[in-house]
């Protein structure tokens, strides 16, 4: 479902002139099977998230090439990359990114409507997500009149609003108390389980770690480090 072959990325920081190069990945070769959940662990600044970036398009590899869904993606420009984010990849994020002046409903309702979806399908989906996730009670609060559990069950619904293969999740539980951690992890699990969804997601937790089918651990920019 991805794969990373021999990818490396380096920074360059500082003025023009007095550059600095930050090798931070190196020689990445890495596969995420579909179906699976895999966690990638290592501590702060071992080049978790510019891993994520990297598979999202967000950032381009120095060298090496990765392939999402059998397409290589390594030299898609910055068009390309946000129709393929779209049809490809949800996000879930450790402070939720929702939008505060929207309801729960029309946060999880906006990829709908920028991608031109009548308002009855709309409807039809959204409200079935957000009863799948446990918060259509709370269809018509703000973020702001829910709980950080709350919030993060929203970001799940809209992360997979438009039905993507594979969810990209950065520190998910990062916010949340045990309790709402158990059901995120639960409902990530059976979002893979029944949808048969692709999970990426950097922790720093074991909890979330122990429900992935492996974990990928990366240390100063290496796979297999101990975390
Ligand atoms: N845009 C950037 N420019 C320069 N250096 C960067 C940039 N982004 C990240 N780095 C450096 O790359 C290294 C890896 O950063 P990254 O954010 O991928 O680590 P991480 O494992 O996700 O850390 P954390 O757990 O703290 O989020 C760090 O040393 C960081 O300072």
């Amino acid at each position: 479902m991805i794969e990373l072959a021999g990818v490396s990325h380096q920074f360059r920081i500082g003025k023009r002139g007095k550059e600095r190069v930050v090798p931070v990945l190196h020689d990445i070769n890495l596969k995420v099977e579909k179906g699976e959940i895999v966690a990638v662990v290592g501590r702060s600044g071992s080049g978790k998230s510019t891993l994520l970036n990297l598979m999202s398009g967000y950032i381009r590899p120095s060298s090496g090439e990765i392939r999402v869904g059998g397409q290589n993606v390594t030299k898609l420009d910055e068009g390309e990359w946000a129709n393929f984010r779209l049809a490809n990849y949800g996000f879930i994020f450790q402070s939720f990114q929702l939008i505060g002046s929207m309801t729960a409903y029309e946060n999880v309702e906006l990829p709908l409507v920028l991608k031109g979806i009548g308002s009855g399908e709309r409807r039809a989906k959204v409200m079935k997500l957000l009863e799948q996730v446990g918060i259509a009670e709370f269809a018509n609060h703000y973020p702001s009149e829910l709980s950080g559990g709350q919030q993060q069950r929203v970001s799940v619904a809209r992360s997979l609003i438009l039905e993507p293969p594979i969810v990209l999740a950065d520190e998910p539980s990062g916010s949340l108390d045990s309790e709402n951690e158990k059901t995120l992890l639960t409902m990530i699990r059976q979002l893979n389980h029944e949808l048969g969804i692709t999970f990426v997601i950097i922790t720093h937790d074991e909890q979330v770690a122990s429900i992935a089918h492996r974990a990928i651990r990366l240390q100063d920019g290496r796979i297999g480090g101990l975390a």
